[in-house]
């Protein structure tokens, strides 16, 4: 069964089309990164599963209950970090989840020692959360979504605002709880991190699903994979500026020269030591090189916009 399903998703704003026939289906057990520049409608489908917003037409399934039909036995088996969370400032951490002990019957009072300590608050469990820093707030937060030991996870942007420390943290909990057997699906502008834990990723533009893969099948479908970064000596610059032995060559989309570096841009079938030949064949001495993949963040953009020219 399906953690989530959805099913020709869409919602009208007036004349805003914020999600436009969404399809997309993540599995049992998953990690799923739900990706998509401001206003793609991340934020609106996440309040679908909710049933925050109630979709224009089309369905969202979660845990194979339907989410607007059902939406309390939905709310009973997952956890959410929402968006825009607060916390009160006078109550401690350790009331706050009582709160959600006492009023949703979401877990047990000795459960709130134990998922302090899962999220690492548990020294701060009598502060008050007023005099919590941005990340103990947020880790509270998340430890409230853990309580009852949800099947599902729903975290809308969960490193915003952490430090380095605190995202790395907040990598290994999600982690964590996936190793129990937590499906995740959270959404993030943040690709390092989901480049780091991501199983699968789903990009959306303008309401439409673009993408839905691994990231290394991500990297198979897209043009440019691979950039190739050579040092050159500098009285070869010209040599290698007159790039046309270069650029001529099948798989290579651009080739710039800045100072002694030469970068060259290759699809997938490209093939670098090609390249490395060509200039040592011009006579261009090599001095480095480095080959990068390319980043989430290079394919989040290569999918979210309009396509550039290659400079021949
Ligand atoms: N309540 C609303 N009324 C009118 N338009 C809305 C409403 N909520 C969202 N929209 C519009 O729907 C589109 C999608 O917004 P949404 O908040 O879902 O995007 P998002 O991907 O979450 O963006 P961000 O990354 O900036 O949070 C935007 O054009 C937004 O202005």
């Amino acid at each position: 069964m399906a953690a989530i399903e959805l099913d020709g998703l869409s919602k009208r704003y007036g004349d805003v089309l914020a999600v436009d026939g969404l399809d997309l289906e993540v599995e049992e057990g998953e990690i799923f990164g739900f990706l998509g520049p401001n206003g793609a409608g991340k934020s609106t489908t996440i309040d679908i599963l909710l049933d925050f917003v109630r979709p224009t037409s089309g369905s969202a399934t979660v845990l194979g209950l339907d989410a607007q039909v059902d939406s309390l036995r939905v709310r009973e088996r997952i956890g959410v970090l929402p968006d825009a969370f607060h916390v009160y400032d006078r109550l401690t951490g350790r009331q706050h989840l009582q709160f959600v002990v006492d009023s949703k019957g979401l877990g047990t009072e000795s459960d709130i020692d134990e998922v302090m300590e899962r999220v690492s608050i548990a020294e701060a469990a009598d502060r008050k959360a007023g005099g919590y820093s941005k990340g103990m707030r947020q880790r509270l937060v998340l430890a409230m979504a853990l309580l009852g030991d949800p099947d599902l996870l729903i975290l809308d942007e969960p490193s915003t605002g952490l430090d380095p420390n605190g995202a790395r943290q907040m990598r290994e909990i999600i982690r964590a709880e996936n190793d129990r057997g937590t499906t995740v699906f959270f959404s993030s502008h943040i690709m390092e991190q989901v480049e780091a834990i991501c199983d699968r990723v789903a990009i959306i533009n303008r309401g439409r699903l673009v993408a839905v893969d691994s990231i290394d099948g991500l990297r198979g479908q897209t043009e440019t994979v691979t950039t190739l970064a050579i040092d050159v000596d500098g009285a070869d610059a010209a040599d290698a500026a007159d790039a046309e032995a270069i650029r001529n060559r099948i798989y290579v989309t651009s080739a710039t020269l800045e100072g002694d570096r030469l970068e060259v841009t290759l699809t997938r079938d490209g093939s670098k030591f090609a390249v490395l030949k060509a200039l040592d064949e011009r006579g261009v001495e090599i001095r480095d090189f480095s080959i990068d993949e390319s980043s989430l963040e290079d394919l989040f953009a290569e999918y979210t916009t309009e396509k550039q020219e290659v400079p021949q």
